[in-house]
């Protein structure tokens, strides 16, 4: 945009409120973007430090107001809209023709049902896009400090807010009126307006590395340095009295927020089979219509009728079999249909949509607070001694203080919010079981450093540790966090122990995720037989993993490090075990479904054992049904790749493999794929079967064995360990098989599934999110029948 700065008779057009400027270079309209794109992460801690006023002022003409505004028409401009639809004018001539033939009642009556129905719609149609831009435009703040460089601070109306600025972010919080990429301090932040999921999140700050050319990706790899707008920083982080600031990557409708807003606006006009279908039907019956009407002619002009009755009659048969009041059926149709959703707390942003769900044959479901309950509840713990797995601990404050009760106590996201600990339900409920105290100290952070932020100790007398000198209190203060993502599986938190010199990093996660990560000589030799034990039981297991820093990492380089370079060589420590129950509506629902012969299926992130106990104990899976694990290796260096495909639960006797192409060529046949295995033709021959792969599977076939990939995800019903992003992909690849895909999800890591999906129904706490076209108060999956009724 800097080319486009120099000359000022730049042209431009706005296309559904996003401008494209024109490229003399190119010879090309180009779409206007921000720092979103091909912006190196080094250069926002290098190159942004606040414009000056002219400056600001320049790219406020380039980039236009930062603002969201959501257009709610005229009545006069709903009416000619509305009226202008190819059935109304239809329906205008057919009643033309019948006044004409004085056929007066009829006419009438049509006439009378279209006036209601043009009313109840444009009244309803209004209501929505009100209810829409408000619900675009809450809360929104209104000025925000931005840097004019040199310690200078201005206050600036957000509407004026262009990519590049560097705004500073209130102590007590805000609303995000652009998106932003955290530069200092941390930030604790509401998303459920865009993901519909109201845990606090943590947002750190962006890694000043200068010697690094990765660029800058908001939307995946750098989500976790971005602030979106719309979304509400309950709390900023930093020490003493410094500010957290952020640099404005997006603003106004290329905002992530935007981008919603202008799909609810402007929807993707979708390829569906139904509209073919209705234009085909209106073709067939104006066919018979013509029939009819050259028999008509032939017998009146063999009568010798008049010109005028000859062309009456004709024209009539073409409004007795098309049907003139449908457009007014539908639209009554839809708008009942939207309130009646309404009474069963299901909330419509996109009414079109409505049509699409009586046609639903898969639903997607996710697991963790979809089809089980949100709030686990601890089962037990089981720590190691001498590198042996002990004995399950019911309960943490049982165990004498350690890395590993320490672990619990530390590696986690959660903060005071009103006197309240908040934070994702899983860390709540480890934190809390260990019975220890978490301060947030605020200013006063003399003990440690001068900058820790949350100090958490033991309660329990006893816990205090007597030193050769002095009675020190066991402290421990959490120096950084690195949050938790679904697709790093992981979090961590580096710590410092009161008294301590050396700092210690504490990691949580998925057990493969963190047994990766660990020194391979610190896993119990049963670990594996461990882990199967309990997720084939159905329960969501967490491991944690430890390691002693090295003594010369102070605070500055802890606050710098990449969090892979130290998430290594860890030792471990353990597993949590959580139960992970079902919610009472689920099974009744599956059941439902699958006897209207609805096909159900599950894409999770968590373990592939656990996923398929969950899948059996809803009845996803029938008792009698096998399921069959799919594992695909990429090619290595000494061989192809490869799929492998055994039984799930049967000894490994049934296994066979499948390498390079050529084969995977024959195995496109379900026959010969599973003929080698006199079990498994069995199942194929009683279609009995299942097929489960996790998210790493799942990308090799994408990649691989593309042409395997449609008949695996025509049985596949358990997808574990995926990413937000490959759930999408699911949905994508159910619908080339021609399926209506529905998905039904809690939020975060379900979002991009949600959107894309025919039907996607979030259940959220929030009224309406912009993150789905359906959106569920009742926090469980009975709304899904309710949906496609
Ligand atoms: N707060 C957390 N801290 C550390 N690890 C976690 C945390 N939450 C989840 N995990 C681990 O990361 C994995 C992936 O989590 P993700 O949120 O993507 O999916 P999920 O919650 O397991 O399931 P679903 O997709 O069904 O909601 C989990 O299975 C778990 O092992």
């Amino acid at each position: 945009f800097f080319f486009l700065f120099q000359r000022p008779h730049t042209r431009f057009f706005v296309h559904q409120y996003l401008r494209y400027f024109w490229s003399h270079e190119e010879r090309a309209f180009k779409l206007l973007v921000g720092l979103d794109k091909g912006t190196k992460c080094s250069e926002f801690h290098s190159e942004f430090h606040g414009y000056s006023e002219l400056e600001q002022r320049q790219k406020l003409k380039i980039f236009g107001c930062n603002e969201i505004v959501v257009e709610v028409k005229s009545y006069f401009k709903l009416l000619v809209e509305e009226v202008l639809n190819p059935f109304y004018i239809f329906q205008l001539f057919s009643v033309i023709l019948w006044m004409c033939d004085d056929y007066y009642y009829y006419a009438g009556c049509i006439i009378l049902i279209s006036v209601i129905s043009i009313v109840v719609s444009l009244y309803e149609t209004k209501k929505q896009s009100i209810t829409l831009r408000d619900m675009v435009a809450s809360h929104e703040v209104n000025v925000m400090t931005v840097s004019r460089g040199d310690g200078v601070f201005e206050e600036l109306p957000t509407s004026k807010l262009v990519p590049g600025d560097v705004v500073v972010i209130p102590q007590h919080g805000c609303m995000m009126s652009c998106d932003a990429v955290l530069l200092v301090g941390n930030c604790i932040v509401n998303e459920s307006m865009l993901t519909g999921e109201s845990v606090p999140v943590t947002k750190t700050p962006l890694p000043n590395q200068s010697d690094s050319d990765e660029v800058f990706s908001p939307d995946d790899v750098h989500k976790r340095y971005t602030l979106f707008c719309g979304t509400q920083v309950i709390q900023t982080r930093y020490y003493g009295a410094g500010k957290v600031t952020a640099v404005v990557v997006r603003t106004g409708y290329s905002t992530t927020k935007g981008e919603l807003v202008r799909a609810i606006l402007f929807p993707k006009p979708m390829d569906f089979k139904f509209y073919q279908d209705a234009i085909r039907f209106v073709q067939v019956l104006f066919l018979i219509a013509s029939i009819g009407m050259i028999y008509n002619i032939a017998t009146f002009l063999s009568r010798g009728e008049s010109a005028q009755r000859i062309i009456l009659r004709t024209l009539d048969i073409v409004t007795i079999c098309v049907p003139p009041a449908l457009p007014a059926a539908m639209t009554v149709g839809t708008i009942y249909a939207q309130n009646r959703l309404k009474k069963a707390g299901i909330f419509c942003i996109s009414p079109p949509r409505i049509n699409m769900c009586g046609k639903l044959k898969c639903i997607c479901f996710d697991k963790t607070g979809t089809l089980t309950e949100d709030g686990l509840d601890l089962f037990g713990v089981v720590p190691l001694q001498e590198n042996r797995f002990l004995h399950v601990v019911q309960h943490p404050t049982d165990l004498p203080i350690g890395p590993f009760l320490t672990a619990m106590a530390t590696c986690h996201s959660l903060t005071m919010i009103e006197g309240e600990l908040k934070g994702d339900p899983l860390d709540l409920k480890m934190f809390e079981s260990t019975n220890w105290l978490l301060e947030e100290p605020g200013q006063d952070t003399s003990k440690f450093d001068i900058m820790v932020p949350t100090i958490v100790k033991p309660i329990t007398k006893e816990s205090y540790y007597s030193g050769d000198t002095d009675k020190i209190a066991f402290e421990v203060g959490i120096v950084r966090q690195f949050v938790f993502t679904s697709a790093l599986q992981r979090m961590s938190v580096i710590t410092r122990t009161l008294g301590n010199t050396q700092m210690d990093l504490y990691c949580k996660g998925a057990p493969e995720k963190v047994a990766s990560l660990c020194k391979q000589e610190t896993l119990p030799e049963d670990y594996s037989d461990v882990l199967h034990r309990f997720t084939m039981k159905g329960f969501r297991v967490i491991a944690l993993g430890w390691r002693q820093l090295d003594p010369k990492l102070n605070w500055h380089h802890a606050m710098r490090v990449q969090r892979e370079n130290i998430e290594c060589e860890l030792t471990f420590l353990g597993l949590i075990i959580m139960q992970n129950s079902l919610k009472p509506e689920t099974t009744p629902v599956i059941r439902q479904l699958k006897a209207a012969n609805i096909r159900v299926v599950m894409a999770t992130g968590d373990n592939m054992h656990t996923a398929i106990s969950v899948a059996r104990d809803c009845a996803m899976v029938d008792e009698e049904e096998k399921v069959i694990m799919v594992k695909a290796s990429p090619p290595s260096k000494n061989s192809e790749a490869v799929i492998h495909w055994e039984y799930a639960e049967v000894n490994l006797d049934n296994e066979l493999t499948v390498s390079t192409a050529e084969e995977s060529d024959a195995v496109s046949d379900h026959y010969k794929l599973l003929g080698n295995s006199y079990h498994a033709l069995n199942i194929v021959r009683a279609d009995a079967y299942h097929f489960a792969l996790d998210g790493r599977s799942f990308g090799v076939v994408r990649q691989y064995f593309p042409e395997l990939l449609p008949k695996i995800c025509v049985k596949g019903t358990i997808f574990a360990r995926m990413s937000p992003d490959q759930k999408g992909q699911l949905i994508e690849q159910l619908q080339d098989l021609g399926y209506v895909v529905g998905m039904c999800g809690d939020g975060a890591n379900d979002c991009g599934a949600l959107k894309t999906a025919h039907a996607g129904i979030s259940l959220s706490e929030a009224e309406a999110s912009v993150a789905s076209p359906f959106t569920s108060k009742t926090p469980n999956i009975e709304c899904v029948p309710t949906v496609i009724r």
